[in-house]
C-alpha cells in the first residue's frame, strides 16, 4: 500500500531529515512510528499525505509514484486518506456535526447521507450529544474524538495520525487507540506517529523506530517488553 525505496528528505538545513529509509506497508496493517524528537516522524507522514515531496528514492502510494505526482492528483489520492494531527485542526466556525461531515460534503454526499453518516459515527466515539457544539467548547479529549470522528467518516483505505493522543490523559488516550485499532480491524491500515513508549507496549503492532532519519528498528517488540 505505501513503499519507500531509499527515501532521502532534505529540507534547507544540513543533515536530512530522512535518509535511506525503505520501507513497505501493507494494505490492513497498522503500523507505529516512533523515535525521539527531531527523528523524522512527521516528515515520513508529510511524505504520505503528499504534503511534501521527497529529495531522492521512491515513494509509492496505492502503487502510484508520487514524486512525479501532479498537484492536481494529490487530492485524489488524499481521498483515500483520513489523518489526525495532535492540534486537531478543527474548524472552530463549524459545528461538532459539520466538522464530522466535512469530508463527505467534500465527497459530494447529499446533505441528508452526510448527516446520518456524521451523527453515526459521532455516536461510535461517543459524542452524539456534543453535535451541535462548536469545538472551542469541548474538553481536548472531546476534540480530539471529533478529529478521529472525522478521519473516520468516509471510511477511507488508510488512516495517518501524528501525535494523535499527544494531548490526552490516560483514559482518552486508551479511547482514541481504541477507535483506531476498531478501524484498523474493519480493515483500515494505520500508520500512528508517537513518542508514547506505553502505547507501543499495550498495542502489540509493528513498531518502525526512526533515529536521525533512519529506520532504527522494525518489526515487534520483543514479547517481555510488550506487557499486555
Ligand atoms: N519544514 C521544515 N523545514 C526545515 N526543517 C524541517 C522542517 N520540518 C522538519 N524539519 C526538520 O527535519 C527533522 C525531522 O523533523 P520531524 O518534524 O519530521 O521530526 P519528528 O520525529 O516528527 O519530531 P517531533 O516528535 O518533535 O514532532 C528535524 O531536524 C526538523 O527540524
Amino acid at each position: 500500500m505505501i513503499q519507500l525505496f531509499h527515501v532521502y528528505k532534505q529540507y534547507a538545513g544540513e543533515a536530512p531529515a530522512l535518509a535511506d529509509v525503505s520501507l513497505d506497508i501493507d494494505k490492513g496493517e497498522f503500523v507505529f512510528l516512533t523515535g525521539p524528537s527531531g527523528a523524522g516522524k512527521s516528515t515520513l507522514l508529510k511524505l504520505v499525505l503528499c504534503a511534501e515531496q521527497i529529495t531522492s528514492g521512491q515513494l509509492l502510494i496505492f502503487g502510484r509514484n508520487v514524486a512525479r505526482i501532479r498537484d492536481t492528483s494529490v487530492p485524489v489520492i488524499r481521498r483515500n486518506m483520513g489523518f489526525v494531527f495532535q492540534d486537531f485542526k478543527l474548524l472552530p466556525q463549524r459545528t461538532v456535526l459539520e466538522n464530522v461531515g466535512f469530508p463527505l460534503e467534500v465527497r459530494a454526499f447529499s446533505p441528508r447521507e452526510v448527516r446520518r453518516r456524521s451523527l453515526a459515527v459521532l455516536e461510535q466515539v461517543g459524542l452524539a450529544g456534543k453535535a451541535d457544539k462548536f469545538p472551542l467548547s469541548l474538553s481536548g479529549g472531546e476534540q480530539q474524538r471529533v478529529a478521529v470522528a472525522r478521519a473516520l467518516v468516509a471510511d477511507p483505505p488508510m488512516l495517518l495520525a501524528d501525535e494523535p493522543t499527544g494531548n490526552l490523559d490516560p483514559d482518552m488516550t486508551l479511547e482514541v487507540m481504541d477507535l483506531l485499532s476498531g478501524a484498523n480491524r474493519r480493515g483500515t491500515t494505520v500508520l500512528v506517529a508517537t513518542h508514547d513508549r506505553s502505547l507501543l507496549e499495550r498495542y502489540r503492532h509493528r513498531v518502525v523506530a526512526l533515529e536521525a532519519g533512519r529506520v532504527a528498528f522494525d518489526g515487534e517488540l520483543a514479547p517481555k517488553a510488550a506487557a499486555r
